[in-house]
């Protein structure tokens, strides 16, 4: 046990402790609500969670326990076939949704399988992150032959999933003081995809991670898991790791990069990694919910000074999404580097 290639091995410093930790403290909110009073404290709790964690779970969100469990069956069905019959539908620098098993973070490879599909068929996104360039490119998805229901309940999960990324966008507004559909035309061609994450059992999970630690470049993630665990989340006020427990028929809300710019910082994109284990496979399927690529990403309140150059949300993601084919020398460009 233990024996597993180099190139999985994180940093000592970045590996995971897999010590019994604290309970679960990331606010659980039910979106479920009857009258305007319990609205005003929906969205309250909604932007302190949004300010003290950047994430939160959400119950009584209206998708059906029928549909999670059809996505979580076909995942499941497509995942255990063999290499070669995953690889028939295998990602690469021309199709860039589809099957993966080889995606780097920070430079280490994460033990992980996953399967990438957009919502909006086709999608257009620019050809490079080049600032003077106007090219587009077209991106369309990968569907495998087996199981057959696949890509019928792929594309019903991922449109509802952008229906309740829509509705919890409207509560982030309204938590930031904007009207509720403040943002919504950002979206009518958004890039948004769906990935189905398979972690298999991993024989040394002290020193790999499933995904390692990472911010998400979305507006906001949707993340359903499973029951085994494994999700932790850098609290911001001390650096520690904090699991996030399943919490049955839940879903996880995490702020990405594009509202920490709107929001000028009041809302961060916290960091996040998953760790694994010796003995349960373990599935997960996050819905980044992405504007379209010609939005360009600026902070919206002019009272206060601005800490972030507008971006080019399209030519922002062309470049970061290079990182996953190839080991990069350079870390992969953050919003950071947008900074005032
Ligand atoms: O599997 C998870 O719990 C989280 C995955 C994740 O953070 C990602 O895919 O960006
Ligand atoms: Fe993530």
């Amino acid at each position: 046990m233990g024996d597993i290639d180099p190139a999985f091995i994180q940093d000592p410093d970045y590996r995971p402790t897999l010590e019994p930790q604290e309970p679960d403290q990331i606010p659980v909110i039910n979106l479920s609500i009857s009258s305007p009073n319990e609205t005003k404290n929906l969205v309250s709790d909604v932007g302190d969670a949004c300010q003290k964690w950047g994430f939160f779970q959400v119950i009584n969100h209206g998708v059906s326990r029928e549909l999670r469990q059809k996505m979580q069956q076909v995942a499941k069905e497509f995942f255990h076939q063999t290499s070669d019959e995953k690889r028939k539908v295998k990602r690469d620098e021309v199709h860039p949704m589809g099957y993966h098993d080889g995606e780097n973070t920070k430079n280490v490879r994460d033990w992980k399988e996953v399967f990438d599909y957009l919502l909006l068929e086709p999608t257009l996104i620019p050809a490079s992150g080049e600032p003077d360039s106007e090219e587009l490119r077209t991106l369309t998805n990968q569907w495998p032959q087996y199981p057959p229901e696949f890509r019928e309940v792929c594309q019903e999960y991922a449109r509802v999933m952008a229906e309740l990324a829509n509705k919890i966008m409207e509560l982030i507004s309204l938590s930031l003081g904007l009207p509720a559909s403040w943002f919504n035309g950002y979206f009518k061609d958004q890039i948004s995809f769906c990935r189905l994450n398979y972690y298999p059992p991993c024989p040394a999970p002290h020193l790999a991670l499933g995904v390692g630690r990472h911010k998400d470049s979305s507006a906001l993630t949707i993340l359903a898991q499973d029951d085994v665990g494994g999700l932790e989340v850098k609290q911001k006020w001390d650096g520690e790791w904090i699991p996030v427990r399943p919490t049955p028929d839940a879903y996880i809300i995490n702020i990405g990069d594009v509202f920490q710019v709107w929001s000028n910082d009041r809302y961060e994109s916290v960091e996040h990694r998953v760790v694994v284990n010796s003995k349960k496979e373990r599935f997960s399927t996050p819905f980044f919910f992405f504007p379209s690529h010609y939005v360009n990403v600026k902070p919206v309140n002019e009272q206060h000074p601005a800490k972030f150059k507008e971006i080019n949300w399209g030519r922002f993601f062309a470049t970061r999404n290079r990182s996953d084919y190839k080991k990069q020398n350079v870390k992969n460009i953050q919003i950071d580097h947008f900074r005032i």
